[in-house]
Order: structure tokens, then sequence, then C-alpha cells
């Protein structure tokens, strides 16, 4: 059997590293709950070693043998940089250091399209649609600091996540309102992509988009003021924003849907969707992703859910490390070991 095929021992280190947050948990075996540590800062810590060193190996009842970690950012080679953080990963060093047998190296949205299978419908918030297909694919889509894109396939009896970058797809204007506004919005190379929009960031550059389309002076400058003030429909630039934004992040979630034929369910996973859910209940995002003509029939029977699990991604690489041959992770080129 080769390396790639081998269990990763138990018991073993799960964590989840995003731009500011690093969550750490350890799944004992094939059955234990997981262990919880407290969330550490990314800030707070030189490297990723130090922060299992002193937050979680000193406070933990069991040591870990090996590490699954899911980071954003592509996995490349023995040095992995993480997009919105300072951090290095040097499984080499991991393993040299804290004794790890093995260390895995996964796409956070990798592990957020894990937690779908992992979650139950109490961390859930369903928006329309029927119910869900079996064994159908499911698409995980997560706007936060940037717009994070998985499918989740099953094939061969195990469910197999699909990481992609999909948040970087082109995102055009479509009806008169949508072309006054998208000329403003500030573009990467030429280019509107998903994550211009759809994202902390993207909430604030289509803030400003509306409100210079309207000739009016922008009054805020963060991504929750701006949900804040949307919600709350104290300022209208900033409901026509958190409208539009609902509007855009359904269009797209309807085209990836369509990409997948994901009748399996959609799932938002991330910040941001749960801080504006009363914005998305509102029938703008599930009209904009129900208007696919032809297919608008079937696309309105894809039940739509927002995780409100603040810890999915550690629970989908729970689910990976306690169950492995049910799920296609592909390990070539992400694992090392000792
Ligand atoms: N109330 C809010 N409304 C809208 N956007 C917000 C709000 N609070 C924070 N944000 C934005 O959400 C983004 C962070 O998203 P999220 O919480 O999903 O984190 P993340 O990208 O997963 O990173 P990490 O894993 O480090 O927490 C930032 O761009 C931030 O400015």
């Amino acid at each position: 059997m080769s390396i790639a095929h081998q269990e990763i021992a138990t018991p073993i280190l799960i964590g989840d590293i995003g731009g500011t947050n690093a969550r750490f948990a350890i799944v004992p075996d094939a059955s234990g709950a997981m262990i919880d540590f407290p969330i550490v800062q990314t800030k707070d810590f030189a490297t990723i070693d130090q922060a299992i060193a002193q937050a979680v190996l000193p406070v933990s009842p069991v040591k870990p043998k090996s590490a699954i970690i899911a980071m954003a950012g592509p996995v490349d080679g023995d040095e992995i940089k993480l997009t919105n953080c300072a951090w290095v990963i040097r499984p080499r060093t991991l393993i040299a250091d804290l004794g790890f047998g093995d260390v895995v190296v996964l796409n956070d949205f990798e592990a957020q399209a894990l937690a779908v299978v992992a979650l139950g419908a109490n961390h859930l918030e369903k928006i329309g649609g029927g119910e869900a297909e079996k064994d159908a694919a499911r698409l995980v889509l997560g706007p936060g600091t940037g717009l994070g894109v998985a499918g989740l396939i099953h094939s061969a009896g195990r469910w197999i996540p699909v990481p992609g970058e999909g948040g970087h797809m082109d995102i055009g204007p479509r009806t008169p309102r949508d072309f006054q506004v998208f000329p403003h919005i500030e573009k990467l190379d030429g280019r509107i992509s998903g994550e211009q929009i759809l994202s902390g960031r993207g909430l604030v550059n289509l803030y400003r988009a509306v409100a210079t389309a309207d000739g009016v002076e922008p009054r805020y400058t963060q991504p929750s003021e701006i949900t804040i003030a949307g919600l709350s429909r104290s300022d209208p630039v900033a409901v026509e924003t958190l409208s539009l934004f609902a509007t855009c992040l359904g269009r797209t979630a309807g085209d990836l849907a369509l990409v997948f034929k994901s009748q399996g369910g959609v799932f938002l996973s991330g910040g941001i969707a749960q801080k504006i859910l009363p914005a998305l209940k509102d029938g703008a995002f599930r009209e904009g992703f129900d208007d696919k003509a032809p297919h608008r029939a079937w696309m309105s029977e894809i039940p739509i859910h927002v995780i409100t699990h603040p810890l999915a991604a550690l629970e989908g690489l729970a689910a990976y490390a306690r169950n492995q041959s049910s799920f296609g992770v592909e390990t070539h080129g992400r694992r090392w070991r000792a």
C-alpha cells in the first residue's frame, strides 16, 4: 500500500488557520469526542509551531501523533505561505520539533466542504428550496476575508471535496441599476471578480460604488458599519448595498450550483453570511439564485443553508480524521512523514 493511502494515526491534532484566528482541536480516536482549545489569534504567535507548542500541547490531555491543518492558500512545496497571515507552515519543522509522525495540509475550503457532511440540522439555517437529494453534489461558498468556494462530490462510496478558485470568477451587471453601480466598483487588473464584491472588503467596495452612483458622500469605511446600518435600515445606501450584496451572492451561488448541479444542497459558510442572515432571507438572495432560465424549476428546489456552527471547518476535519476511508481526500504532495 502506498504511503498516500495509509491511515493518518490518531490522536490527530486538527487546525483551521484563518487570516485572523487559528482554531485547534484534537481527535483522540475514531469515536471519541473532539478535545477543544481556546481560539488563538495568529498575530499573538510568531509561528504556527509556537502556537501549537504554547497554546495546545501543554494543556492537552493526550499527545497528538499526527496533524491535519487547513489553511487559506495554495499548498505548494515544503514552505506553505498563508494568504492573509504572516505564518509559514513548514511540515518538516513541525515533524522535527513537535514530534508528529505525519502532517497533512489541506485548503480551508476543503475543510468547509468536509463539514457539510458532518453538521446536523441544528447548525444549519435554511433559506428556501425543497429536500436535498441524498448523494447529489453539494456546494460550499463563504464570503469572508476573501470568497472561498468548494464542491463536494459523492463517487464510488466516498465524499470527494473539490477545492478551487471559484471566488475569482468574473461577475457582471445585469439590471439597469447594476449598470449604474458596476462602473464604480474597484477593479483588479481591469476585472471585477466575485471577491471584489463578495467579501468584507467587497462589501465596502460595493457600498462606495452605490454612494458614487447616487452622488452621495460615503459615511462608512468598515464592513460591520455597513451591515449594521443596512440591517437596521438607518442608511439608504447601506440598505441597497446589503440587498445588492445578497443578490450578487445569490447569482454567484446559482452559477456554481449550475456547474456542479448541486442538488445535494448549497451551504454558506464563514462569518459574514451568519451576520447578515436577515438580509439573506428577504427574498433577493434566493431570487438571484433561482433566476437561471431555463433551469429555474430545479434550481428553486435546491435547499440553501447558512452554516451557523462557529467551528465548522474543525468539524469537517474531525469527520475526516475519524473516518478517513469515507472521504476521497487527495493527500499526494500534501502529506509529510517522519
Ligand atoms: N458585521 C460584519 N459584517 C460584514 N462583514 C464583517 C462583519 N464583521 C467582520 N466582517 C468582515 O468579515 C471578514 C472576515 O470574515 P470571516 O469572519 O469569515 O473570517 P475568515 O476570512 O474566515 O478569517 P478567520 O478564519 O481568520 O476568522 C473581514 O473582511 C471582516 O472585515
